[in-house]
Parts: C-alpha cells; structure tokens; sequence
C-alpha cells in the first residue's frame, strides 16, 4: 500500500492547479485521472474551449469540418501541456486510473495493471458532474441521441439538430450549429429561454437566434424517441397537442448532475446533499477530516471559474490567511456564447422589485457602440440598474459583441462598490466595446 501526503481525485480545474500550489510548498501529490484524453480536465477537453474554438469558427464564417479538425488540434495540444504541467514536477506523480473509497481515509485504484490500494494524509475530490439524461421513452436506446461531450467527437456535421434543454450547453450548440448552417430545433420545458436574464433582451435573442435558423418548442415535453431509417422521429407534446418532428440527432442538455458514480461513496462517511453532490462545509471539507471536495462535484456553481474559486479557498485554508470560504466569493458574472454573446452579473429589474430595493434603469443599445459596427455586429443592448441614490450599481446584462470582457469590469467595480460615475468617467481605449460604460452610465 503506498502512501501520500496528497492524492486529487480527478485532474479537473481546481484539482490540477491545486497540485501546482502542494509541490510549490514541497509536498507529494498524486494525481489520479481515469481517462487519459481527459487530462486538463471538462472544460478544456469537451467543453468551455472546445465548444468556443467552434463557436468562434462558426461565427467566421468556416465549414465544420475545418472547424472539427481546429478543435481537435486545440483541445489536443491542450490536454498535452496539462499533462506536463503536472506530471513534469519532481514532487507530483499522475495516475492514470479509476479511483473508488473503500473506507473513509483508503482509496483503490485500477487500471490494466491491476488494483493498487492507496492511502493519503488529505484526499481531494474534483470528479467534476456528468450530463443528466432524462427517462424519455427511446432516449437511452437510440444511436443518434449526443451528450455535448459525443456531439463535439462527431466528425460530420449534423444537419437537421434538435437540443433537448434551453440551458446554457442547448443555446451555445443551437447557435454553433446555426451558424454552420444546420436546421435547428430547440425544445424546452419552460415558456421562455434566459429566464434568469432581462427579460426584454431574452426576448431579443431569442428572435436572433430565430432569424439564424433556430426553432423553438417551448412549454413542450418531448415524450418519445425512435430511430428510423433516416434518423430520428421525436414526438413533443405542446400546450396545442401532440407533433412528431424529425431530426438527425438529438443533443440532450438538460442539466449536469455531481459525478460520484464511481467514488463508492456508501463505503465511506461522506455525505451527499439533495442534489446528489458532494456536501462540503464553508472551506470545502467534506463530512470525513481531511476530504475535500472541489468544483462541480462538491455542487459548486458549475464553472470553470468557480472551481478555480474552490482552488484559492483550499489554498488560502491550507497555507494562507484562512479567510477565503465559498461564503465570501468575490462577485462573479456569467455568460452565454450566443451571437453576439450575453452576459450578466448581480441582480435583474424582477430580483429587485421582488425585494423591494428601489432603483434606476439605464438601457443603450449595441449599435451606438462604434466598434459594434467595426466588427459588423450591431445587434443587442446594454442593461444597467442602479441605486438612485448612492449609484451603486445593483446588476448589468450585456447582449453585445465582447459582452464576455465588457461585464467583468462591471464584476470588480460591483466588487468594490465603486459608484456609476467611475465607470462614466473612466478613459477607455478606443475603439472598444468597453467604451459603451461611458454612455451606458451616463445618467
Ligand atoms: C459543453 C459545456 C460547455 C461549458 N462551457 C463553459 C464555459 O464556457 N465557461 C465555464 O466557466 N464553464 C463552462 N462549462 C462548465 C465547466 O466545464 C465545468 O464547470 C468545469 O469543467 C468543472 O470543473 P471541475 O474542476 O469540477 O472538474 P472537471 O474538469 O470536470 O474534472 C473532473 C475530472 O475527474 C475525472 N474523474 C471522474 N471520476 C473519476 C474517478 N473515479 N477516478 C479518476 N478520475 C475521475 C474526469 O475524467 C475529469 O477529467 C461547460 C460545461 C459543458 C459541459
Ligand atoms: N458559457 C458557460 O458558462 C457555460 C456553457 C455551457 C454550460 N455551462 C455550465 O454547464 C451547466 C450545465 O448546462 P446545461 O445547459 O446542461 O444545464 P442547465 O441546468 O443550466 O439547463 C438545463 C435546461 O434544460 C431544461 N430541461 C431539463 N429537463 C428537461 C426536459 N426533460 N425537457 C426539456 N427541457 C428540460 C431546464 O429547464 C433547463 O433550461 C450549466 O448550468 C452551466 O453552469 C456553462
């Protein structure tokens, strides 16, 4: 039985940067990761960057296969330098191979090889969530049924595509594909997409998404899948009735759920939450001394930047200050790649009236940003809602090219309560999308 001072389950985001930080401070770590084209982990594998080198490439205009092949060649080089920067450091070892609990403190690990059983003063869990599939009849037996990560492997492009799910993975792929010139069907549970955005520019991307080739089934359930000769039938009910829609394939993007499937778990005093993710306290420690759980696995908001958020807490707990925890999280936006992208942070008009907070509306649109129409995208708007006394800004939605730059400099003025007037009067380069805060706040 060998023995470590650390051993990361999962070479996920926070669980490889992580590594880097124990061999800085001199200490052992074993990394174990089950799937050798995973190393580097989700995002930069089979999703953030894959799926934006191909939503980039969409937008410019190349064909799928150039785009397919250019992904391959990223995530591939990608995944290399991962590798290395972990397994390269004298004190850090990689494993390839599953990793299961067969009690609190005492893991197994199987590869071709054979089964090794290891033990570690701290163990780190950073398995990342795996896609939920829902009991549709024909869903689990059809060969034409993707989860993101299958559809982004498929080498020929998809032509006629319909998504399962209007969360962030079914509008990114809906809008990639439409882009490349697919027909695409999105069908949805809820009456709307981007119900946590404005609604008014939810609305205006929707019929965006619509003029470039989406359709969409809202309010719908889809009841039955079945293989045909030619591809798919989908039946979908609606508020109108019953219809069966054809398709070639079907993406199902219906949530993520923590991926513990192979942890076992039930041998251990670990305990799980209702979501089935791992429960951990404020600084990541799990039910048992000594396990932690990180990024997506420990029900953390799943993003990439998240996870990296869960890193500089188990950092700042193991050799910092101790005063970074999940509670006290700097403010953080989020953003869907569509075209051009959206992007928010903080609250929206609803969320405020709700609570009764009292507030201002700036609106602009897009196109009366200079470099909107230099790069020949003029479509969108800007929302900010601020306090009509102390101009704190109190939440920001962008629907504009760049909307993914422009809002993290919304995120560190909310951060540090700067008041609109700063970003009014701040200098910015020009021409840029960011140049847009001189207007938006310009109250
Ligand atoms: C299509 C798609 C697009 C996305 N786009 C974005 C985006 O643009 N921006 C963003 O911020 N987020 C995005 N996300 C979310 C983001 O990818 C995740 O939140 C993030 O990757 C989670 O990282 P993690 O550190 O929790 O673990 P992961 O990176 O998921 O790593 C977990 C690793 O553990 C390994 N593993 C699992 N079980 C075991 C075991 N028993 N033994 C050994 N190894 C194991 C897995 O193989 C995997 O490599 C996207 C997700 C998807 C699916
Ligand atoms: N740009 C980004 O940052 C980005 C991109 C992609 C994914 N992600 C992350 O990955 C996570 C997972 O993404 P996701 O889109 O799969 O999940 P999600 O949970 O965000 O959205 C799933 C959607 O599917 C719908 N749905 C669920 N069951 C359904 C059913 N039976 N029929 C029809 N619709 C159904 C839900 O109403 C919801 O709209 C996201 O929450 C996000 O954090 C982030």
């Amino acid at each position: 039985m060998r023995h470590f001072t650390n051993i990361i389950i999962g070479f996920g985001k926070a669980g490889k940067t992580l590594a880097g930080t124990l061999v800085q401070h001199g200490q052992d770590v074993l990394v174990i990761e089950k799937d050798a084209m995973m190393y580097g982990g989700t995002c930069i594998n089979v999703a953030c960057l894959p799926t934006k080198n191909m939503i980039i490439n969409s937008h410019n205009g190349e064909d799928y296969a150039d785009a397919f092949a250019a992904k391959n060649k990223l995530t591939s080089m990608l995944r290399n330098k991962n590798y290395h920067k972990v397994a390269d450091q004298e004190t850090a070892t990689v494993l390839n191979a599953d990793a299961e609990f067969l009690d609190d403190h005492t893991l197994q690990v199987t590869d071709d090889s054979g089964t090794e059983t290891l033990t570690a003063d701290r163990i780190f869990i950073n398995t990342g969530s795996t896609p939920i599939l829902p009991n549709i009849a024909g869903l689990n037996d059809s060969q034409r049924v993707f989860t993101s990560k299958t559809l982004l492997d498929q080498s020929q492009q998809t032509k006629r595509l319909a998504i399962l799910g209007s969360g962030p993975i079914g509008l990114e792929f809906a809008s990639m594909y439409a882009q490349f010139g697919s027909d695409v069907t999105v069908i949805g549970q809820t009456p709307a997409i981007l119900e946590r955005y404005e609604p008014e520019i939810a609305t205006a991307a929707k019929a965006d998404l619509e003029t470039d080739g989406v359709s969409f089934l809202l309010n719908a359930q889809l009841t039955k899948v079945a293989d045909t000769a030619t591809g798919l039938s989908l039946t979908v009910t609606t508020e109108t009735g019953s219809q069966t829609i054809d398709a070639d394939a079907l993406l199902v993007a219906t949530g993520r759920r923590a991926n513990t499937d192979d942890l076992h778990l039930e041998r251990t005093h670990i305990e799980t939450g209702s979501r089935g993710e791992i429960a951990v306290n404020d600084t990541l420690e799990t039910s048992v001394a000594n396990v932690y759980a990180l990024g997506d696995v420990a029900g953390s908001p799943q993003f990439t930047y998240v996870s990296l958020d869960d890193w500089r807490i188990m950092a700042n707990q193991l050799f910092g200050d101790k005063t970074r925890t999940r509670t006290n999280r700097p403010i953080f936006a989020n953003t869907i790649f569509l075209n051009p992208a959206i992007s928010s942070v903080g609250q929206t008009e609803v969320q405020l009236k709700a609570a009764g907070t009292p507030y201002q509306v700036l609106k602009m649109a897009t196109a009366g940003v200079p470099k909107a129409q230099v790069i020949g995208n003029p479509r969108g708007s800007y929302k900010a809602l601020i306090d009509p006394e102390t101009h704190q800004i109190l939440g920001v939605t962008i629907y504009a090219e760049e909307a993914y730059e422009t809002i993290n400099v919304i995120a560190v003025a909310m951060q540090n309560h700067l008041p609109a007037e700063v970003l009014r009067d701040q200098i910015y380069t020009h021409p840029t999308m960011t140049e847009a805060l001189n207007d938006l706040f310009n109250f």
